[in-house]
C-alpha cells in the first residue's frame, strides 16, 4: 500500500485518459470489430463464469486496472489477508474468513477444528431427533435471533437452498420491530422450537431485546427455567455475556471473523441444522475452491479480482454512482440485502487506512432485487434513466429436467435478453419504420420516437453459476468477499472495520432513555425535540 494521492498514480491518470475515449464507444461496434470479445472478457473459475464483454472496456482499461492494482499493493494485500496478518488496522485484527473453510485435513487452528466438531455433532443429534425439546419432543423449528452479519448469510444461504430442507424449518429474526418475532412465534410450536441467538458481540440491542422476548414466550408456554437450555444455544465470541444472559450451550468463534464474513463459523449452524452438515460442509468447499482460485490466479484471469476491477472503472472513471444486482432466481431474492452489507459496510469509508481523507469515490451504491420481477419495476430507469447503473446479472443455469417447464426457460431467456438489451439499446432505423407502420408522421411520429428511444451501452456482467447447489454457492459469495478486498486495497481503506454504525447506537440508547423518562434530556436540535414530542403523545407519555 502506498501514502501517494492516488490520482497521483501513472496507471490513474492512464486510465482518466481511457476513460475520455471510452465515453465516445460503443461496446456494441466492439463486439462487431472483434469477434473474440465474447471469449476474451470472459472468466471462469469454481463453477462461476463471469462475462464481462458487455461492459464498456478494452484490452487497455484492463490491463490499466490491473497497473492500477498492483501500485496499490494488491500482491503483498492479498499475501496478508492468506497469511492471517492483521489486515484490520483499525482494531488491529486479522480477517481470516478463508480459515474457516479450509478442508478438515489442512492444517487448522485447534479450537477451528474443535468447534467445527462439536458443531457437527449437535446437528446431528438435533436432525436424528435426539435433542429434544421440553415435552421430549423432537425439534422441529429452529429461530435464529440475530442481526446483520449475524443473519444476512445465514439467511441467504437456507432461502437459496430450501430445496434441500428436511424435516427442521429455519426462521430468521432479525429486526427489533415486535412484529419480526411476533410474527414468527405464531407459527411456531414452543415445544419443538430450538432459537440459536447468534451475535459476535453478544451486545447487540435488536438480538438480546428479541432473546429475551422469545425465553419469556418459552416460559409463558409451559417451559419452566430449566427447561431453557434445550431451547437456546448461541453463537458467539463473548462468552461471558452468553453466560450471563443464562445460555449454557455455547459455539464460539474469533475475532478475526468479520460479522458480514462469518457465515462460515458457527453462524451459520442453522444452515447445518436446518440442510444438513453435508450442505454446509459443500458450501465451505466451495469457497475454498474460490479462495485458491484467488490466491494463486494472476490478475488478468483473476475472477474476483476482475469483479472488482471493473467496479472501480464503472464507480471511479466511468462515474457511475450505483451498481445493481440482479439475481435471476427467486431463492436468490436475499442477495442484494446480503451484498449490501458486504459491500457497503465494508467499503463505505472515506479515510484511507493511514487516517487521510480519500481523494476518490469508494464504494457505490449498491442494490437491486430478484429477477423477472424488477423488470416491472425499477428496469425503465435502468433502461432510460438519466442516472446509469452498473449491472450484475446473475444466473444459476438449470438441467433440461428444469427446462422442461416454460417458466424456467423464460427465466433464463428474460435474462440474457435484459443484458443484451441494455447493451445494444434500440435501433433507431427500425423503430422509425415500427412508428410509421402504426401510422405516425411528423411531430407526432418525432415525440413517440424520442420517447421509446433507447440508447443501450449500459454496462453489465453476467455471472453464471453452473448451478444452484452449496458449493457454487460458497464459491460466488467467496467471489464477491474477495472483489470487495480487493478494491478496498486499490482505495487503500481498511474493509474490516465499521465505526460508521456506532453513533446512532449510541445516540439510540440515550433517545430511548428520554422517551422512556429515565435519562435527562440531551441537548437535541429542533427538529428531533419536535418529532419526540410527537412520540410521547403518540405513546400518552406527554410531557416526558
Ligand atoms: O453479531 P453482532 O455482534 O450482534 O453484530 C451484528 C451486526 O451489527 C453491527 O452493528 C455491525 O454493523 C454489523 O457488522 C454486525 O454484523
Amino acid at each position: 500500500m502506498t501514502d501517494l494521492d492516488i490520482r497521483q498514480q501513472p496507471a490513474w491518470r492512464d486510465l482518466g485518459r481511457l476513460a475520455a475515449q471510452m465515453s465516445r464507444a460503443r461496446v456494441d461496434s466492439m463486439f462487431a470489430h472483434d469477434p473474440a470479445r465474447a471469449e476474451r472478457f470472459t472468466l471462469s473459475a469454481a463453477g462461476i463464469t463471469l462475462d464481462y464483454s458487455k461492459q464498456r472496456v478494452d484490452q487497455a482499461v484492463m490491463r490499466a486496472l490491473g497497473r492500477l492494482a498492483e501500485t496499490q499493493g494488491f500482491h503483498a494485500a492479498r499475501t496478508a489477508l492468506f497469511s492471517g496478518a492483521p489486515v484490520n488496522n483499525s482494531e488491529g485484527r486479522a480477517a481470516w474468513h478463508m480459515a474457516l473453510r479450509r478442508p478438515d485435513d489442512a492444517p487448522l487452528h485447534d479450537e477451528v477444528h474443535a468447534v467445527r466438531a462439536a458443531m457437527a455433532e449437535f446437528v446431528d443429534d438435533v436432525r436424528r431427533g435426539r435433542w429434544l425439546g421440553y415435552t421430549g419432543a423432537p425439534i422441529s423449528d429452529v429461530v435464529n435471533i440475530g442481526i446483520g452479519g449475524s443473519d444476512l448469510g445465514p439467511r441467504l444461504i437456507c432461502d437459496a437452498l430450501a430445496q434441500l430442507r428436511q424435516r427442521i424449518h429455519c426462521h430468521f429474526v432479525a429486526n427489533v420491530d415486535p412484529a419480526d418475532l411476533d410474527d414468527t412465534l405464531i407459527r411456531m410450536d414452543p415445544e419443538r422450537t430450538l432459537f440459536i441467538v447468534t451475535s459476535k458481540s453478544f451486545g447487540t440491542a435488536e438480538t438480546l431485546a428479541n432473546a429475551q422476548v422469545a425465553r419469556q414466550w418459552l416460559l409463558d408456554n409451559g417451559a419452566s427455567e430449566d427447561d431453557i437450555a434445550r431451547h437456546f444455544v448461541a453463537v458467539s465470541t463473548n462468552e461471558e455475556a452468553v453466560r450471563a444472559f443464562g445460555i449454557e450451550r455455547m459455539f464460539g468463534f474469533w475475532d478475526w471473523v468479520g460479522g458480514r464474513f462469518s457465515l462460515w463459523s458457527a453462524v451459520g449452524i442453522s444452515i447445518a441444522l436446518g440442510l444438513g452438515m453435508e450442505t454446509f460442509d459443500a458450501l465451505l468447499a466451495g469457497a475454498h475452491a474460490m479462495d485458491n482460485h484467488f490466491e494463486t490466479a494472476p490478475l488478468e484471469t483473476n475472477l474476483p479480482a476482475t469483479l472488482a476491477l471493473v467496479g472501480v472503472w464503472n464507480n471511479n472513471f466511468l462515474g457511475l454512482p450505483s451498481h445493481v444486482v440482479v439475481p435471476y432466481a427467486q431463492r436468490l431474492a436475499a442477495m442484494p440485502a446480503f451484498l449490501q452489507q458486504l459491500e457497503m459496510e465494508s467499503n463505505g469509508k472515506s479515510v484511507t487506512r493511514d487516517g487521510e481523507a480519500v481523494r476518490v469515490e469508494t464504494v457505490p451504491t449498491v442494490w437491486g432485487s430478484v429477477g423477472t420481477n424488477a423488470q416491472h419495476a425499477f428496469f425503465q430507469m435502468l433502461h432510460q434513466g438519466v442516472l446509469a447503473a452498473d449491472v450484475d446479472f446473475v444466473l444459476p443455469l438449470s438441467d433440461a429436467e428444469a427446462a422442461a417447464d416454460d417458466r424456467e426457460r423464460q427465466r433464463v431467456a428474460n435474462c440474457l435478453a435484459q443484458a443484451e438489451a441494455l447493451m445494444r439499446g434500440r435501433d433507431t432505423d427500425a423503430l422509425v419504420d415500427e412508428l410509421t407502420r402504426e401510422g405516425l408522421s411528423g411531430w407526432a411520429l418525432e415525440q413517440r420516437l424520442a420517447a421509446r428511444r433507447f440508447d443501450g451501452n449500459r454496462p453489465n456482467s453476467m455471472i453464471l453459476m453452473d448451478r444452484l447447489d452449496a458449493w457454487h454457492l460458497g464459491a460466488l459469495v467467496a467471489a464477491y468477499e474477495h472483489k470487495v478486498f480487493v478494491q478496498g486495497v486499490i482505495w487503500n481503506i481498511n474493509s474490516f472495520d465499521q465505526w460508521g454504525v456506532e453513533l446512532g447506537k449510541t445516540m439510540a440508547g440515550q433517545l430511548l432513555g428520554e422517551l422512556e423518562g429515565s435519562r435527562e434530556p440531551a441537548d437535541h436540535d429542533a427538529s428531533t425535540d419536535a418529532l419526540m414530542d410527537r412520540v410521547r403523545r403518540a405513546w400518552g407519555r406527554a410531557g416526558g
